[in-house]
């Protein structure tokens, strides 16, 4: 055919995100599984590879990206994931709520808000696109939460408000995570909360939610994609609930790209 292989095209490289992340563990994973022996995982973070996404969809450039739902990049852009037959990548997956050991007892209001916590990937993709056209994160979060009142009384349903408790969250800049932990601190400020959010990397997030040194993170990603934190972790946390059903992550291109499988890098 003449046509160039994928693999040539964009150089074996496959643009990833921070090396903690989940996805990037799935896809050291899938390049064994798959035998893409002369490809190789570029991590870097999560903007930069939407900053390569932009550079090379502008001009129509072959690019491979890990990918998840919700992301603001699936209506910016058109993309699609490519077939996973070997399974690497897990099916639907889950956002769970995740909290330190004893948060139960010492903020049981706060408790009940993360177990009531669950909204679809339009109110998170609405909150992530506000930021997304230059919104700041709080500010967004502050709009969603003023359109969407009854969603947000059912998480507050039966809870007390409390007095300036402290809580603190961490997070990893995903794009999705920065949304939803945004609108958490917001909705727990409105309860009486003194809410710290602290920014870290995938492994001190779950890290610091199972040594104690901080209460709650809201980016569990289950079963598949943080299935090694959470055994590395079993015993030291308490999955509260879950936040998110049907999310997805896995390989991902522009639709012009015509590859439909990860099956199709090999050659
Ligand atoms: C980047 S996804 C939100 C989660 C993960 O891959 O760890």
């Amino acid at each position: 055919s003449g046509s160039e292989s994928v693999g040539k095209s964009v150089k074996y490289k496959i643009t990833g995100i921070d090396p903690g992340a989940g996805i990037m563990q799935a896809t050291e994973e899938a390049i064994k599984e798959y035998e893409l022996d002369k490809w190789e995982l570029v991590s870097g973070s999560g903007a930069a590879m939407t900053a390569s996404l932009k550079k090379a969809y502008d001009k129509k450039e072959p690019i491979i990206i890990t990918g998840w739902n919700p992301h603001w990049m699936f209506s910016k852009y058109d993309l699609k994931y490519l077939d996973d037959p070997k399974g690497v990548y897990g099916g639907a997956e889950e956002i769970h709520s995740i909290g330190r050991l004893g948060l139960k007892d010492d903020h049981p209001e706060a408790y009940k808000v993360l177990q009531q916590f669950k909204w679809e990937d339009a109110d998170m993709g609405a909150v992530m696109v506000d930021i997304q056209d230059g919104e700041k994160p709080e500010v967004a979060a502050q709009n969603w939460i003023n359109e969407n009142k009854e969603k947000v009384a059912e998480w507050t349903n039966g809870v007390n408000k409390v007095n300036g408790d402290k809580l603190k969250l961490v997070y990893v800049a995903w794009d999705s995570t920065i949304a939803s932990t945004n609108v958490m601190k917001l909705v727990l400020e409105d309860l009486g909360y003194d809410v710290a959010i602290s920014q870290v990397e995938a492994g001190p997030m779950w890290t610091a939610v199972a040594d104690g040194s901080a209460d709650a993170l809201l980016a569990g990603w289950l079963p598949v994609t943080h299935q090694t934190y959470a055994e590395k972790f079993e015993g030291k946390y308490e999955d509260i609930g879950t936040s998110m059903e049907n999310v997805k992550i896995g390989l991902t291109v522009p639709e012009y790209m015509d590859i439909d499988s990860i099956e199709d890098l090999k050659e």
